[in-house]
């Protein structure tokens, strides 16, 4: 007997919207209604659903990890139709209270018969912790979803609700999923992460336990802290190492030593808990910060920048113009995170830099090789830096040799930080 698919029920889904990202610009947000008066905005919805078949998906399940994991496995299957065949949109279904984060998913549409993407929506639907729904306009002008059950074993529980356009929501459902999902704002938030991922990630409790270690110090010593940051292959490795000589400083960098060995086990996992380890790096980092800045001035590779940076950039779907505007709470530095006293990117025009990566050798982390793939994703990254605040990052050119990129971080250290 196939497990009951558990159908939310009416009352939590009454006031449920749904938000479609549909193309880079623009996005269609619809509610399900209680009244059932055809709507004549509906022109929208047709838009949204057009002339063949439309189907979403999405993950119900209360464990954030179990709904991380679940997430990548719809994602996998999804993008495994070739985009000739259908449309596939971001769409996320949140509660209108601004607090909690909305539930990922995506909506599919389509218009000649595929067998391909009938067994992907069949497959799906095998899935407990997944709820596919159909779309669909009756005559009378009014737009329906239908919740659809596993097929066999269990009697079917087809619920439907009508559906309406609604107004965009104030607070736009990617940003509240980055909040503590993909960027941590807190220790202990992070910290929370990985407690809840030690029965499937055996490896966590050594995270934990690196992390219970940690020096405990959150205050900057009297010398300056200097954090360079960058993409690959912009120079930070060269430049640390020879400022980190000419200061008679020390070098540090995120995540620190003592995590390498686990990095590549939580680079495959998803954002939630591979966000979790390099922020927790973070603070582990800022701990050895603290009480070597006490004794000379440090050098950091990498710091929270970079952590929060390629979060957002991953987690926000489509161009540039849908990241977080800034000023956005999403680039506000944690409260508990010991700040720099000066923050480097180093930037560098996308050729010089590729032939900087082919001089270094090939790209090793998803997250590089992704850099290289995708333009966009690069951009975003780079935007995303440059939206953070408190501190804001000084933008350095480094293309000029790197004794030439030395002397100007030099002077600019002089001017910031007095050393
Ligand atoms: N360090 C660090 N890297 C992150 C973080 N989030 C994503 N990444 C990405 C950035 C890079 O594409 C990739 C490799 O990071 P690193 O630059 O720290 O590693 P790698 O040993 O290649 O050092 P290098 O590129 O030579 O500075 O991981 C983060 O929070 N911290
Ligand atoms: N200023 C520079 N001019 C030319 N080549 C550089 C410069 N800085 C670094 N490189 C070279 O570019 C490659 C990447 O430098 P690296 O310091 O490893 O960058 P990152 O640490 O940002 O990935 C290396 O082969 C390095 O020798």
């Amino acid at each position: 007997m196939m497990a009951r698919r558990l159908i939310p029920n009416l009352g939590q889904w009454s006031s449920r919207i749904f938000g479609v990202e549909c193309d880079k610009k623009s996005a269609v947000y619809f509610a399900l209604r209680v009244d059932r008066q055809a709507d004549p905005r509906g022109k929208e919805l047709k838009q949204l659903f057009g002339d063949g078949k439309a189907f979403s998906f999405h993950i119900h399940c209360e464990d954030r990890i179990q709904r991380s994991k679940i997430y990548e496995l719809l994602q996998d299957k999804v993008s495994s139709i070739p985009s000739t065949d259908c449309t596939i949109m971001d769409m996320s279904s949140f509660l209108p209270n601004a607090k909690q984060s909305a539930s990922k998913g995506f909506l599919l549409t389509y218009s000649s018969d595929s067998p391909l993407t009938e067994k992907v929506i069949e497959d799906l639907q095998q899935v407990e912790a997944v709820s596919v729904c159909s779309y669909f306009q009756e005559r009378d002008g009014m737009w329906w979803q239908k919740h659809l059950s596993q097929k066999g074993g269990g009697s079917e529980i087809c619920p439907r609700y009508c559906i309406t356009l609604t107004e965009k929501p104030e607070v736009c459902p990617t940003v509240l999923n980055i909040i503590n999902n993909d960027v941590f704002y807190s220790f202990e938030e992070a910290y929370k992460v990985l407690v809840e991922c030690r029965d499937i990630i055996p490896e966590s409790q050594a995270v934990l336990n690196l992390v219970d270690q940690r020096l405990d110090l959150t205050e900057r010593g009297k010398f300056p802290v200097i954090v360079i940051e960058g993409l690959d292959a912009t120079g930070k490795t060269t430049l640390t190492e020879s400022l980190t000589q000419t200061v008679n400083g020390v070098l540090l960098k995120s995540p620190p030593e003592s995590l390498a060995p686990l990095r590549k086990r939580f680079d495959c996992e998803p954002p939630l808990i591979r966000r979790a380890f390099y922020a927790l790096g973070n603070y582990i980092t800022a701990g050895q910060i603290a009480r070597e800045s006490s004794k000379a001035p440090v050098i950091v590779d990498r710091y929270w920048h970079s952590t929060a940076a390629y979060a957002i950039a991953t987690a926000v779907r489509g161009g540039l113009g849908k990241l977080p505007a800034g000023g956005s709470e999403v680039y506000r530095w944690p409260e508990d995170l010991l700040r720099p006293s000066l923050v480097l990117l180093l930037t560098l025009d996308p050729a010089e830099r590729q032939s900087r990566l082919r001089g270094r050798g090939l790209a090793h982390t998803r997250e590089e090789a992704e850099l290289e793939a995708n333009n966009l994703f690069r951009q975003k990254v780079e935007e995303a830096y440059r939206r953070i605040e408190d501190p804001a990052c000084v933008i350095v050119d480094a293309s000029p040799s790197p004794d030439k990129v030395l002397q100007q971080v030099l002077l600019l250290i002089k001017n910031k930080c007095h050393l």
